[in-house]
């Protein structure tokens, strides 16, 4: 049964900077999920980890000149405007109120991310709202833990029409064909000690960090 409801993505992120591992993996998620937007969503308060180094304002404004005019990649603001922790459970629901019942509504995470899943704010809810594309990511292979397998039980698929024959509840594992090595932290280090980061990064994202003087000190995630 193929629908013609419309298929959503969000990709949340510290976005601490934005740079080229999310932008070529959002762009390959989308192709590969036939999504017809993906919110790209800059979290104030990530729930896991410490502080951002820089204000959540400014990871936007850096967010938005490194989509720059991409089609069907979309700086969406939302956690921004609400108050305390950023919970992807929130903004799920928003989410599907604003697309409506019927809409394939897919949440993508990195592989890093998704090992952490089952300390997330109501985890077994976000299933409720939205599917599950998770992301391979080099240097992260390890074994998923229990608690995840009893998180995602039955729900994986193998194929993107699968997951798109219902609006939520299911998982697929993405191996998206460009996987970038490509880290916030390892960028927040070399600019830190003054290191080249060409190519790491979109050059407006990178011109601006350097004129507003942006990561001089490097500070971990912090968690
Ligand atoms: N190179 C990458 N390839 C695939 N997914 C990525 C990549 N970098 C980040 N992601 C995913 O994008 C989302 C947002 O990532 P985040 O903003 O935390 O970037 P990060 O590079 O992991 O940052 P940090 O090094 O500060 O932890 C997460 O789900 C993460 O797993
Ligand atoms: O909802 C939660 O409890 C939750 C816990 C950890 C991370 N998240 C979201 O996952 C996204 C990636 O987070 P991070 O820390 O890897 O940048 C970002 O949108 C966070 O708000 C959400």
């Amino acid at each position: 049964m193929s629908s013609n409801a419309p298929r959503i993505g969000m990709l949340g992120g510290t976005f601490d900077p934005i740079h080229h591992g999310h932008l070529r993996s959002a762009v390959e998620a989308r192709e590969t999920l036939g999504l017809d937007r993906l919110h790209m969503i800059p979290a104030p308060k990530p729930p896991l980890r410490g502080e951002p180094q820089v204000s959540a304002e400014q990871r936007l404004a850096l967010l938005k000149l490194g989509i720059a005019d991409t089609p069907g990649l979309h700086a969406d603001d939302r956690e921004l405007r609400r108050a305390g922790p950023s919970y992807s459970i929130d903004t799920l629901i928003e989410l599907r109120e604003e697309y409506g019942q019927q809409a394939r509504l897919v949440m993508i995470i990195g592989f890093d991310a998704f090992l952490r899943l089952p300390q997330w704010h109501r985890a077994q809810e976000l299933f409720a709202h939205a599917h599950l594309a998770v992301m391979a990511r080099p240097g992260y292979a390890t074994p998923w833990p229990d608690e995840l397998t009893e998180l995602v039980g039955a729900r994986e698929v193998e194929q993107a029409d699968s997951l798109m024959h219902r609006p939520s509840g299911g998982v697929m594992m993405l191996t998206l064909p460009s996987q970038m090595a490509i880290s916030a932290t390892y960028i927040r280090q070399r600019l830190g000690e003054g290191k080249s980061t060409r190519y790491l990064l979109p050059k407006a994202v990178e011109e601006a960090i350097r004129a507003e003087g942006f990561y001089r000190h490097f500070a971990s995630r912090g968690e």
